[in-house]
């Protein structure tokens, strides 16, 4: 295989069955997935049906039942998520890996600036200049569409949609190999959640990003994703690329998805 075909991610089997679950129901079950370079994929699926459990497995938060999640990292190495020691998914969540909470204070540190929070992560990567720190801060904070005088605030004083926005420039400022996003735009109005997508459409096309969204939302999937899992009960019931299974859906849950809401 060359480089080019080779993906960046390989699920193989994933379940998971919660210990607390009160029956034999696995939230997540047989979940197979290849993400591939510069590849945004989706995760849709009604509320329950196993999503952020599943982006949980491929995070290495939840240790799965049953199955494994490889990834390829800087030195073409495969490495077996699960495997690796804790400081190992540490290192590596920090370094190689995004992920955006649903719930940006989940994402951020709150006690410190907003240029801190977007500075921190490039000091885990090294960084140690003061100047050159704050000036990424800086351009991270336009980039995003932060207002840059700001920078000294804490992100306690932000909206949401601002908090969010942070968070994604935290995330993005290492330009990480892989972010993992959980329903990145939800819990904000609707008017900020349209502005937030289109900045995202934005990064992941110029940054060539590979990323994997969980949404309840077909209408984000829509926008970013070129591909898209649909799942159900815990499983994956179809998959193709977006726009083949929104508007020629194969499965009766996705079909029935699809016609209950309006699409953009
Ligand atoms: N910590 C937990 N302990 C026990 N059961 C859980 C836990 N977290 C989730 N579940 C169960 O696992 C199943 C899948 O939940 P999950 O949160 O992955 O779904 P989801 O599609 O992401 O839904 P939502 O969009 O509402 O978050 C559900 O039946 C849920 O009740």
């Amino acid at each position: 295989m060359t480089e080019t075909t080779q993906p960046l991610l390989r699920v193989r089997g994933l379940s998971h069955r919660f210990p607390s679950a009160r029956d034999e129901r696995y939230a997540v079950q047989d979940a197979d997935l290849d993400l591939f370079p510069g590849e945004v994929v989706a995760i849709v699926g009604e509320s329950g049906s196993g999503k952020s459990t599943l982006l949980n497995c491929i995070a290495g938060r939840i240790a799965p039942t049953r199955g494994a999640v490889h990834y390829r990292d800087a030195d073409e190495r495969w490495l077996d998520v699960h495997a690796l020691t804790e400081r190992q998914q540490r290192v590596l969540a920090r370094t190689e890996w995004g992920f955006v909470e649903q719930n940006a204070s989940d994402g951020l540190r709150l006690d410190v600036s907003a240029g801190a929070n977007i500075g921190e992560r490039l000091m885990g990567q090294g960084e140690r200049h003061y100047g050159r720190l704050r000036a990424s801060a800086e351009r991270w904070m336009a980039r995003v569409e932060l207002d840059t005088s700001r920078i000294d605030d804490s992100p306690r004083a932000f909206s949401g949609g601002m908090r969010q926005r942070l968070q994604i420039a935290r995330n993005l400022v290492t330009r990480p190999r892989l972010v993992l996003l959980d329903e990145p735009t939800s819990g904000l109005d609707v008017s900020v959640q349209a502005r937030l997508l289109d900045l995202m459409r934005q990064l992941t096309t110029r940054m060539n990003l590979c990323a994997l969204i969980v949404t309840h939302d077909l209408g984000v999937a829509r926008l970013l994703a070129q591909r898209t899992l649909v799942m159900r009960h815990g499983r994956v019931v179809e998959q193709g690329l977006t726009d083949r299974v929104l508007d020629d859906p194969q499965h009766p849950y996705t079909q029935l998805l699809v016609s209950s809401v309006v699409m953009p």
